[in-house]
């Protein structure tokens, strides 16, 4: 396929892309490192890959408006300096970037955060200041000279953040705004504030690119409504920005707005309805991850530029790829969250699951061998796919055995759940990666320590064997492995799950679900989270609620431990699968002592009291265990070997770090 649009140049302002993608804005951490040469390699290898335009992180414009204590900004000459090192470099690099601008108000996490009115945030222990015209003042004043600041140190422009539920957005909606000044009331003074923020911020910096990322959907009770939207981003034409990026949701919102079972794109169509009400282009955001279906936004008139932030960390040259005709090979970014926001809302890094060298360019360096060996891998799952495309990717000859018909391993088991779609890209990806590779690739082949004996390197990734939970009556006929039930084994109408880690949270949506993945059908999500449309109701949240499908089965979600179950899943996105779990009625129980399984069903103790759940299937998903069935033989013939992804730790099934450390052992072997 070719992209004609997504490749055709666009001028914003002062300044022609060469292309209409943009590089959203992410936060990645690399600034508070102070390691300014890594940061100014993050943006050097993305302008490098061809993107049009990149955007960075949000940059506090005062110590009130930080998203957390000590967030980066521009606020000494030592900072502008620092900054001076990326934007050189990303344009030695032929690229061009824009700095964000963003004030958290009520969500900068600490005491002194400031906001329209004193109304604390579901999400915020801290509740705000309510500014007084003064401190409205500075807040602008700051604002504005770190845009001015940006221009000096070099960027393309900024870009404003008004969406999120962030300081600006917060001064739209009376849910926050609750002030009887010029600053409130009427839709006029609402958002006279990121009005006239827009207007100074103009008059700052010449003719540099305006961004202006304005919310088309709260999802918020209270939030938005359409015509206040058209109304506010006529209004910041007028005042001066060159383009409209588009944000959705706010950070309080309990409708997911990024996470890996939001269908593609299933917001591009409000940036569609909001396109022909100004004269600026708009960009569409969220969830785009392939060429194919940005072209497709582009070609439908939905937008005049797509921003994907997400799918820059996974592979920085999406765009020279797709122009090269070389889409297949773009390394997907598969929403997972896992390796990226996980990371910022733990304090770490940002990286990526798919591309380890996300944030760690300067450090995870891959160079070309110079002592090429002979090196065979075992198992074609994430550790030993990453481990085989990176040694060969050196120059090493490499051979990789699995097993089965096809690479991918316990992935595919990832991909069958609905909302989990995301996964099978990562499973093509692979595959087309290693046909494009020099791997010999030997599939359908059990490797013996034979045929392993003649290399000069041995990687075992041999991945995991499914534990059993010791329970009385494990062996009966309805006693199930969760790999059988995803490989499509029967199971009855009502089932109890054994593990309430990520597998068994997997399993419950599998068998609660049927017909259509909701992922795959934005009309069918929509109507299962709650979104309404925006010019109904205000804010866009379905005054109905959410409408989920009837469960396909009761399920029940157990754990041993005496706590919540779903503790341990991911930082960003466990809500979203314990809410999931909920309106599919699962009943989630901690504190399970399992007695025995039973023609009647699974005896437990509960609270101290025996009783019988009266399930006809049990599902065992306890956690798993190394298989090294291999380790022996190898070891018995004093032949070295490495051990990598599951076989190493198989504690969860992480394919994360499966990767990260296939990577890592290829990198320096
Ligand atoms: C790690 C991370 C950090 C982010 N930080 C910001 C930010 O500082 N400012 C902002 O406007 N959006 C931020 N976002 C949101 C992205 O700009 C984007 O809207 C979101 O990731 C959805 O787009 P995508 O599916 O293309 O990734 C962040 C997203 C991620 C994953
Ligand atoms: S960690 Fe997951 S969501 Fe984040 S960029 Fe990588 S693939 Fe995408």
């Amino acid at each position: 396929m070719t992209y004609p649009h997504l490749l055709s140049p666009i001028t914003l302002g002062a300044v022609t892309l060469p292309n209409r993608v943009m590089m959203g804005s992410m936060h990645t951490g690399l600034e508070e490192t102070g390691d300014w040469n890594r940061v100014a390699e993050f943006y050097a290898t993305r302008a490098r890959g061809g993107v049009g335009l990149m955007v960075t992180g949000g940059m506090a414009p005062n110590r009130e408006g930080g998203v957390f204590p000590g967030a980066a900004g521009l606020f000494t000459a030592q900072d502008i300096a620092n900054h001076r090192i990326v934007t050189d470099r990303v344009h030695d690099a032929g690229g061009r970037i824009a700095m964000q601008i963003l004030h958290a108000g009520r969500y900068a996490y600490g005491p002194e955060c400031v906001s329209a009115s004193a109304v604390k945030s579901p999400i915020s222990p801290f509740p705000p200041k309510e500014l007084d015209e003064e401190g409205i003042e500075k807040q602008i004043a700051d604002i504005v000279t770190a845009a001015a600041r940006a221009i000096e140190a070099g960027y393309d422009g900024v870009e404003v953040m008004g969406s999120e539920g962030y300081f600006l957005n917060q001064f739209l909606v009376t849910h926050v705004n609750r002030r009887t000044d010029r600053w409130g009331g009427s839709y006029e003074n609402r958002m006279r504030l990121p009005v006239e923020v827009v207007r100074r911020v103009r008059a700052a910096i010449g003719d540099a690119i305006l961004i202006y990322r304005i919310s088309l959907i709260d999802l918020i009770p209270d939030g938005s409504t359409w015509d206040e939207v058209v109304t506010l981003a006529k209004a910041i034409e007028a005042a001066g920005a060159s383009v409209l990026n588009t944000g959705i949701g706010w950070h309080e919102a309990r409708v997911p707005t990024i996470a890996t079972s939001v269908p593609r794109a299933a917001f591009a169509h409000l940036t569609g309805r909001l396109r022909p009400e100004v004269g600026i282009p708009v960009i569409t955001s969220n969830r785009i991850n392939t060429p194919d279906v940005a072209e497709g936004l582009l070609a439908g008139g939905q937008a005049d530029m797509v921003s994907m932030a997400r799918p820059f960390l996974a592979d920085p040259d999406f765009v020279a790829k797709a122009a090269a005709g070389r889409a297949a090979q773009i390394a997907p970014c598969i929403a997972c969250n896992q390796a990226c926001l996980d990371h910022t809302f733990s304090g770490k890094l940002t990286s990526c699951l798919v591309n380890p060298r996300a944030c760690h360019e300067t450090e995870l360096v891959i160079t070309p061998t110079d002592a090429p060996r002979r090196i065979a891998v075992v198992g074609a799952g994430p550790a030993g796919l990453s481990a085989a495309l990176t040694a060969a990717g050196r120059g090493h000859v490499v051979a990789l055995f699995d097993r089965a018909a096809r690479v991918g391993g316990q992935l595919h088991l990832a991909a069958s759940i609905p909302g989990k779609e995301e996964f099978r890209g990562l499973i093509d990806w692979f595959e087309a990666s290693i046909s494009a590779s020099t791997v010999e690739l030997r599939l359908n082949t059990e490797a013996t320590p034979e045929m392993l004996m003649g290399f000069d390197e041995v990687i075992l990734a041999t991945g995991i064997t499914p534990r059993h939970a010791g329970i009385a009556g494990e062996d009966l006929p309805q006693v199930l492995g969760y790999r059988d039930v995803l490989r499509g084994a029967p199971v009855g109408k009502r089932v109890a799950v054994v593990g309430a880690g990520g597998i068994g949270f997997d399993v419950a949506e599998f068998l609660t679900h049927h017909g259509i993945s909701p992922a795959l059908d934005p009309a069918l999500w929509r109507r299962e989270w709650g979104v309404g449309d925006p010019a109904q109701v205000a804010g866009g949240l379905a005054p109905e609620g959410p409408q989920p499908e009837a469960p396909a089965r009761q399920v029940w979600l157990l754990q041993r431990k005496p706590e919540k179950p779903g503790r341990k899943l991911g930082k960003t996105t466990g809500w979203i699968h314990r809410a999931t779990l909920q309106m599919k009625r699962v009943k989630m129980l901690g504190g399970v002592a399992y007695e025995a399984i039973t023609p009647e069903g699974l005896a437990v103790t509960l609270n101290g009291e025996p009783q019988v759940l009266p399930v006809d299937t049990v599902v065992i998903c306890a956690g798993q265990d190394p298989d090294r069935s291999l380790a022996p033989a190898l070891e018995a013939a004093g032949r070295a070997f490495h051990i990598i992804g599951g076989a190493d730790v198989a504690a969860e099934l992480d394919a994360k770090r499966a990767i990260d450390q296939g990577t890592r052992l290829a990198a320096r072997l």
